[in-house]
């Protein structure tokens, strides 16, 4: 006969079992309230939820009997679930987000990692969130990090292009991002009921955006798209305020009128001081049966707008990419799969992993920022 297993071996088990949401162990968030060990391998453990309406009960329940099922000697497993007191969750969010009353914007702290871009357009319909969605499901499939901000208040079909129409949990003032395929995502649309449209002032959607940016755990993330609405709007400024880093991503069509508010949308950068990452070319040309390439849109947006931006700003702004046009793109949008992972080695799906790579190998580290050295020193 089999030895029964020891309660440490079954919290070890339970040590690879990660909250979905936060992404880390539950042994480590204080989740395991109880593990009852019997002589013959009857395990009985119970387990914390952070609220009760924890739209991932089940997932945690499966994911933690089938950990403690696979310690040698367990015969069954029964996993209850509890739920956390207001203490035991003033806890968990102390240790995740340390003691300071009011929150903070994690990414605008200096010595933050994390690189932001706002994903900008002159106008809407260029193709402005279904670049983010794919960049971020790029991004996350090379094992970044990664998370979206759809700050896009007015248009908000991020979690529709990402195949979510899970609500954050709430545990306190912190809210726990849903994540689909590897992205973390926070919208409005998770906020608001029905496909109500929202009509929002400027100071409200500075809000909003801080509460997004503070209030959200987004854990350590390598890179935060940020998809803003089209135009050179209030929202873009307010990025500028909360988090002085996030660089620019403009994304146009080739066409000259779009080029022209694409031009407009970035050069709010020179105002606002911030970084121009490049501009993507979306829509770029059809590709036809037999090989050949139609502009649809015209050409030469792209880079119109990279020359352009890279005159008036002073430094330069690289065209990154060009998209062509592809159903799928369309069709990937509405069935909440990214072309990049369904059909990645398409002509759109490569153009846009390409772009992708060239953000990536500029991930988080100490790259391009100020060391805090003060080198003149050095000159004496
Ligand atoms: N390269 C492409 N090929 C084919 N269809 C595309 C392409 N890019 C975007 N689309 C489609 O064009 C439409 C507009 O795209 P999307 O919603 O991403 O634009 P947007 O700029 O974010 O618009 P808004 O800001 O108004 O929400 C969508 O139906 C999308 O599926």
């Amino acid at each position: 006969m089999m030895s029964a297993p020891t309660e440490s071996a079954i919290r070890t088990a339970l040590s690879r079992v990660q909250d979905p949401e936060i992404r880390k162990p539950i042994t480590e968030l204080g989740m395991v309230k109880s593990i009852d060990v019997s002589a013959d391998g009857d395990v009985a453990i119970t387990v914390y939820l952070t609220v009760s309406s924890c739209p991932m009960r089940s997932e945690i329940q499966t994911s933690v009997s089938t950990a403690a099922a696979d310690v040698d000697g367990v015969r069954n497993v029964t996993v209850e679930l509890d739920v956390m007191s207001d203490e035991q969750r003033t806890e968990l969010r102390k240790k995740l987000r340390g003691d300071s009353g009011e929150p903070v914007i994690p990414f605008a702290q200096p010595g933050s990692m994390t690189r932001v871009y706002a994903v900008a357009s002159g106008k809407g319909g260029v193709g402005k969130s279904s670049v983010t969605v794919n960049l971020a499901a790029a991004l996350a499939a090379r094992g970044l990090s990664v998370g979206v901000l759809d700050a896009d208040i007015y248009g908000h079909s991020i979690p529709r292009m990402l195949g979510t129409d899970s609500k954050p949990t709430q545990v306190e003032r912190m809210i726990l991002p849903p994540i689909s395929h590897e992205v973390k995502l926070i919208s409005i649309a998770q906020f608001t009921t029905g496909n109500v449209p929202v009509v929002w002032r400027g100071p409200m959607l500075h809000r909003a955006l801080q509460q997004f940016l503070a209030d959200v755990f987004w854990g350590d993330l390598d890179i935060l798209l940020l998809d803003l609405p089209p135009g050179t709007g209030d929202i873009a400024i307010s990025v500028a305020q909360l988090i002085p880093t996030a660089e620019i991503l403009v994304v146009t069509t080739p066409q000259q009128a779009a080029a022209e508010v694409a031009e407009r949308a970035g050069a709010i950068a020179l105002q606002t001081r911030q970084k121009v990452a490049g501009v993507i070319e979306n829509m770029s040309w059809l590709e036809l049966a037999d090989g050949t390439r139609m502009d649809v849109f015209g050409s030469g947006g792209g880079q119109i707008v990279a020359d352009r931006l890279t005159k008036s700003i002073g430094a330069s702004v690289p065209l990154l990419g060009q998209i062509p046009l592809d159903p799928i793109i369309r069709e990937g949008g509405d069935s909440g799969v990214p072309i990049v992972l369904s059909h990645p080695d398409s002509a759109a799906g490569t153009a846009l992993r390409e772009v992708a790579d060239k953000l990536a190998v500029r991930q988080r580290g100490l790259a391009g920022m100020s060391l805090g050295i003060d080198t003149t020193r050095h000159l004496k």
